[in-house]
């Protein structure tokens, strides 16, 4: 006999597994929801709210350092670290609060507080000695970040993202290994903050960007913020109160000694202690459960994964997407329906913001550039760097994708998910007003470039507005 039974399960309270138990809920299933903490989202707490809040004073620091660009004087721009790592825990604990506050809305005894495991098909053991039965179960324990051996065995001065935030004060000096998303945001964010910052990446380039022009941009302008060292292979020791990261690539090698180290090396699913070969499914070479991306179901068991214990796209509007499409078919199993999944969109918060839309540039393709590094509205507000990438089908002009790496980036992205996922073509985008003065007038030397290489744009706007 079981202690609990259920229409769905699901396993983890983070955005995926909310999204989950929600929308099991609206489907009429008796769902129960376990979390080992329910402490709020890894978002929240540890994730995207902290880190875009310590951008966010990084970016007031490089503001009040630019102002005699426009002839305002900020004599003797100090940063309080205390202040600065105060004021991110503070207004992160008010986002978490409020991810916590919403568990009230869950109707009596569905939300279980314990660790679960698989004990067979369809039965679940907790960790408080409690079993459950469940007809389908969603998986959405989120990923867990991975150090690296080189890494391991630094005590108290090596940090990953679940533990940069409670930093007291920000230190004198810091490598940050791993130049994905999170090493990027915070190395740059640290690094504007007064931090003496040094990133190192075994690979050679950065944000997954091939084109070498752009490429060579991105790095360059990170370059000015802190030392770069990719395609280097690193690895770290303590000496006393001190962290040495030894690296070498290239036909050469050196040694950097910092206060802290910022280990970011990716977040692989969290499947630890799930027991997952005793749930009937198979998985991949690495472990992870093999899923239907359009329905989010393990094979044809009534298992279903969604966020990041899914790995495919780590990122917040996904894992919600996830959570919905599983929770739902794990409530109507067995009839299970696939749903279309959303344009690939994924950012980088950077400065400027490297965000990514659609499908990637290939010969196959017309890819139209335009330079943010003369761009009216860019230069008056004295940000004028960057480029953006179009690709376009050559048939018909057609939007594709775009690469953003421009003032304004993250909200112009918004425009391209809107105009690629409509089917807009270049010249419809451009049959639209741009307003004058705006960075979105910079898109359009690339919009242009794609109608005059497709003959059947017909007649579209050539005109350009005083530093449009
Ligand atoms: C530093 C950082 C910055 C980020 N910034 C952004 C951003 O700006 N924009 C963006 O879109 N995305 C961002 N992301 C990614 C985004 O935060 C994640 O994709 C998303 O939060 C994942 O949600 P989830 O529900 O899959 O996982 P989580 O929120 O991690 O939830 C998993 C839950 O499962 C629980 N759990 C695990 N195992 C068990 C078990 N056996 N039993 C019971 N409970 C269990 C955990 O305690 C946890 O509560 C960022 C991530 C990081 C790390
Ligand atoms: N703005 C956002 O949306 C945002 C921000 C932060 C994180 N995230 C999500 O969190 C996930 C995890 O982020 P991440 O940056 O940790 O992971 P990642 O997997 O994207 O990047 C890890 C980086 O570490 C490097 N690396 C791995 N092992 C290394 C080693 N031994 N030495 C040196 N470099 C090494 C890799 O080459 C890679 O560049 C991302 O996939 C992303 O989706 C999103």
């Amino acid at each position: 006999m079981f202690d609990l039974s259920c229409d769905v399960a699901v396993i983890g309270a983070g955005t995926a597994g909310l999204g989950a138990a929600r929308r099991a809920l609206r489907e009429g299933a008796k769902v129960l929801l376990i979390d080992d903490k329910f402490a709020g989202t890894m978002c929240a707490n540890v994730g995207c709210m902290p880190s875009k809040l310590l951008i966010a004073a990084s970016k007031a620091a490089d503001h009040a350092r630019r102002g005699a660009l426009f002839g305002v004087r900020v004599s003797d721009v100090s940063i309080d670290g205390k202040a600065v790592m105060q004021r991110v825990r503070d207004e992160r604990d008010r986002f978490a609060a409020s991810t916590r506050k919403s568990f009230e809305d869950f109707p009596e005894g569905t939300l279980i507080k314990a660790r679960a495991r698989f004990t067979a098909p369809g039965e679940l053991a907790l960790d408080d000695g409690r079993t459950i039965k469940a007809k389908a179960i969603v998986v959405a324990t989120g990923g867990t970040p991975k150090i690296p051996e080189a890494f391991s065995g630094l005590g108290d001065l090596c940090f990953t993202h679940e533990t940069i935030f409670e930093l007291p004060d920000l230190p004198k000096s810091m490598a940050v290994i791993g130049a994905g998303p999170i090493g990027l945001e915070l190395a740059q964010a640290f690094a504007r903050l007064g931090v003496k910052v040094s990133l190192f990446d075994d690979s050679e380039t950065l944000g997954g960007v091939d084109d070498p022009h752009l490429q060579a941009m991105i790095q360059d302008t990170l370059s000015e913020d802190m030392m770069l060292c990719l395609g280097v292979t690193s690895r770290a020791h303590r000496n006393n109160d001190q962290i040495v990261v030894t690296y070498e690539g290239k036909g050469h090698s050196a040694s950097e000694s910092v206060d802290i180290l910022l280990v970011a090396t990716g977040r692989p699913p969290q499947f630890d202690g799930l027991d997952l070969e005793k749930a009937g499914i198979a998985c991949d070479d690495k472990g992870t459960p093999l899923y239907d991306q359009q329905t989010m179901q393990c094979g044809t068991a009534p298992i279903f994964l969604a966020g990041d214990a899914a790995a495919d796209r780590p990122i917040l509007h996904e894992a919600s997407a996830e959570g919905s499409i599983a929770g739902r078919n794990a409530a109507t199993f067995p009839k299970v329906t696939p749903t279309q999944r959303m344009i690939p969109f994924s950012m980088v918060f950077s400065q400027p913001v490297l965000a990514r839309i659609g499908e990637e540039p290939s010969n196959d393709h017309i890819i139209a550039r335009a330079s943010y590094g003369d761009q009216g509205r860019a230069k008056v507000d004295g940000e004028a760097i960057g480029e953006v990438q179009i690709v376009a089908d050559p048939s018909d002009g057609r939007l594709l994708g775009a690469i953003l790496f421009c003032p304004g980036a993250e909200h112009m992205a918004h425009l391209f998910v809107a105009a690629i996922s409509a089917g807009l073509t270049a010249s419809q985008m451009l049959s639209h007003p741009f307003y004058h003065p705006t960075l979105e007038e910079g898109l359009k030397p690339a919009l242009r470039e794609i109608c005059s290489r497709v003959p059947s744009s017909g007649d579209y706007d050539r005109t350009s507005a005083p530093g449009g």
